[in-house]
């Protein structure tokens, strides 16, 4: 990203942190340190508390225990400039009514930029930047609200990355994108920890996506950190069956791990022979 690179990545220190929904615990003292540049991806199956994790890394959730950037508590740091370190995209975003992707995308430049400053020149060309590399140019002046799921989480991921964050939280970044622009954000947000030192930390139900470009897997399970490690120390079949309740296969290959899931083994085999 020319003229407009993001500062280097930041480390990030997660100690004992818990949070709750009520009565009920959903975080237990998880703990974990992702280095400048690197990508951590949370794994875990569905309700272990990954988009909680997320949500109380940001602040945006009430948690007890301690996040630290580069060493500072965020509980110290004002809400201008933690937005300038950390940016987040959503799962489930809430898209503005009446305002075009362009408009959308510019928001990510509000923590850059005076109060109530009109976008100024280096606003325009990171946005412009951004949009570009995400396939959004043609949809820029759309109403953000009609774009199509996957177009809504490209814009969503281009508001992040505008805001030129050291550290970047993505919860579930690919869930509807098809496998090409999976490839593509996956693959730019790859080019900007290498290059850059982007830090990462991103939820990924995709498994072999996980493993293909995190360098590290933090495995929930009800809220607990039951694994960590490389994706091949993580990533076994014994884990999968175990906090996944999964059958599958784990291959390895020149790209990294591949998770495939076997079938039930069928209770008629003579019915698969029908051909032979
Ligand atoms: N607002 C809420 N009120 C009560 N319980 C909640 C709330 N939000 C989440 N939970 C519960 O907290 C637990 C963790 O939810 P969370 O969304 O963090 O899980 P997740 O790992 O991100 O799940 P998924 O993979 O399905 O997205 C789940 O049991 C969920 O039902």
């Amino acid at each position: 990203m020319s003229g407009s690179l993001p500062p280097p990545g930041a480390r990030v220190e997660v100690v004992g942190l818990s949070a709750a929904y009520g009565r009920t615990r959903v975080l237990d003292s998880v703990r974990f340190t992702v280095e400048p540049g690197g990508w951590l991806a949370v794994i875990g199956p569905n309700g272990s508390g990954k988009s909680t994790l997320l949500r109380s890394v940001l602040g945006l959730q009430r948690h007890e225990g301690q996040v630290r950037i580069d060493g500072v508590p965020t509980t110290g740091m004002a809400r201008r400039e933690l937005a300038r370190v950390l940016a987040y995209a959503p799962q489930l975003p809430v898209l503005p009514e009446g305002i075009s992707t362009r408009e959308y995308v510019t928001l990510g430049r509000t923590p850059h930029r005076p109060l109530l400053a009109a976008p100024r020149r280096v606003d325009r060309d990171v946005v412009a930047d951004v949009l570009q590399r995400l396939d959004l140019e043609p949809l820029a002046d759309r109403l953000v609200v009609t774009l199509s799921g996957g177009e809504q989480q490209r814009a969503v991921l281009a508001r992040a990355l505008a805001q030129r964050p050291r550290v970047l939280l993505l919860d579930e970044p690919t869930a509807a994108l098809d496998l090409g622009h999976a490839q593509q954000v996956l693959d730019l947000l790859d080019r900007l920890r290498r290059q850059d030192g982007l830090t990462v930390v991103s939820t990924l139900h995709d498994l072999t996506l996980a493993g293909q470009y995190a360098d590290r897997l933090t495995l929930l399970a009800a809220g607990r950190v039951v694994a960590e490690g490389t994706p091949a120390e993580v990533l076994t079949p014994a884990a999968l069956s175990a906090h996944y309740g999964a059958r599958a296969q784990v291959l390895s290959g020149p790209d990294g791990l591949a998770v495939v899931p076997m079938r039930e083994a069928p209770l008629w085999p003579e019915l698969n022979t029908a051909d032979e």
